[in-house]
């Protein structure tokens, strides 16, 4: 049985724009063409925004807990990877579940998981049981079309579960394109969303699917929002890492 801790002290935040794939496709190249930032910085940021979210709602407290880590091929498998890490490194007791062989990781994800590996990190075939918390970093931003295959799979395993799920960026089956849910989409507990909302993910119809929604900085410079195809204007994290927006 899962105790939740939900005792988020950040403020309510108003007022974020959201963003859509192409437009986050375009943050993403920019970050690293016109400043510098590189995407390994950009998960960095990431996957310790889910671990933070993961171990103060659902872990802190907790002898050895059990995080299960559901990591796609691309970036947001990476993020989700980075977060194993970090998990790891505080206490939690991790095991990783890939959605394709390692082989098939994209160059960053697959550099991450170098350093599990080199952790020690249990890697699994087949999804555990009895698990904590099931971190969700199947497929971020760039799904296309239903999840198919081991991916649709892991989605409906985890929705099964019973065990809290949170989602990293999107639940997977989320189109960060038109803000609908795929068959199947995981059902997560909560997301942690990265740099903007993504398309739709505040929608009241999709809350049952994103859960609270976090909104976690990356460190895009306003410059850069402003100076986009489509500019668009954003308030500032002031400060926080970490916002809850819905
Ligand atoms: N600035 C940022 O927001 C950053 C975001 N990051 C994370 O990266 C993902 C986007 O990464 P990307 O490599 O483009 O792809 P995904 O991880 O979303 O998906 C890759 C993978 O998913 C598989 N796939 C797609 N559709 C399907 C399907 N229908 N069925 C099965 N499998 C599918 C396919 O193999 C793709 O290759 C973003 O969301 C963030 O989480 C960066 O980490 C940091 C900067
Ligand atoms: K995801």
């Amino acid at each position: 049985m899962t105790m939740e801790r939900d005792d988020w002290q950040f403020p309510w935040a108003k007022g974020w724009p959201e963003i859509d794939r192409a437009g986050m496709v375009e943050v993403d190249r920019r970050m690293v063409e016109t400043y510098g930032i590189a995407l390994e910085k950009m998960m960095e940021n990431a996957g310790r925004a889910l671990a933070t979210v993961a171990w103060r709602r659902w872990l802190v407290g907790r002898d050895a807990p059990r995080v299960t880590v559901l990591a796609g091929n691309g970036g947001n498998g990476g993020g989700a990877l980075v977060a194993a890490r970090r998990l790891a490194a505080w206490g939690a007791c991790v095991e990783i579940v890939l959605a394709r062989p390692a082989t098939a990781l994209a160059p960053v994800p697959a550099g991450q998981f170098a350093i599990l590996k080199g952790m020690g990190i249990a890697v699994v075939e087949d999804p555990p049981e009895g698990a904590g918390l099931i971190l969700d970093g199947l497929i971020g931003y760039s799904l296309s079309g239903a999840p198919i295959g081991r991916v649709a799979d892991l989605i409906t395993w985890a929705n099964g579960s019973g065990t809290p799920i949170l989602a990293l960026d999107v639940p997977s089956g989320f189109d960060a394109s038109t803000g609908r849910l795929a068959m199947p989409s995981v059902s997560a507990n909560a997301t942690v969303t990265l740099a903007l909302p993504k398309r739709g993910l505040t929608d009241p119809a999709v809350r049952w699917a994103v859960g609270d929604l976090y909104l976690a900085d990356i460190s895009v410079p306003p410059a850069l929002y402003a100076t986009m195809a489509c500019p668009i204007r954003t308030p500032s994290f002031a400060g926080e890492d970490i916002l809850r927006i819905a």
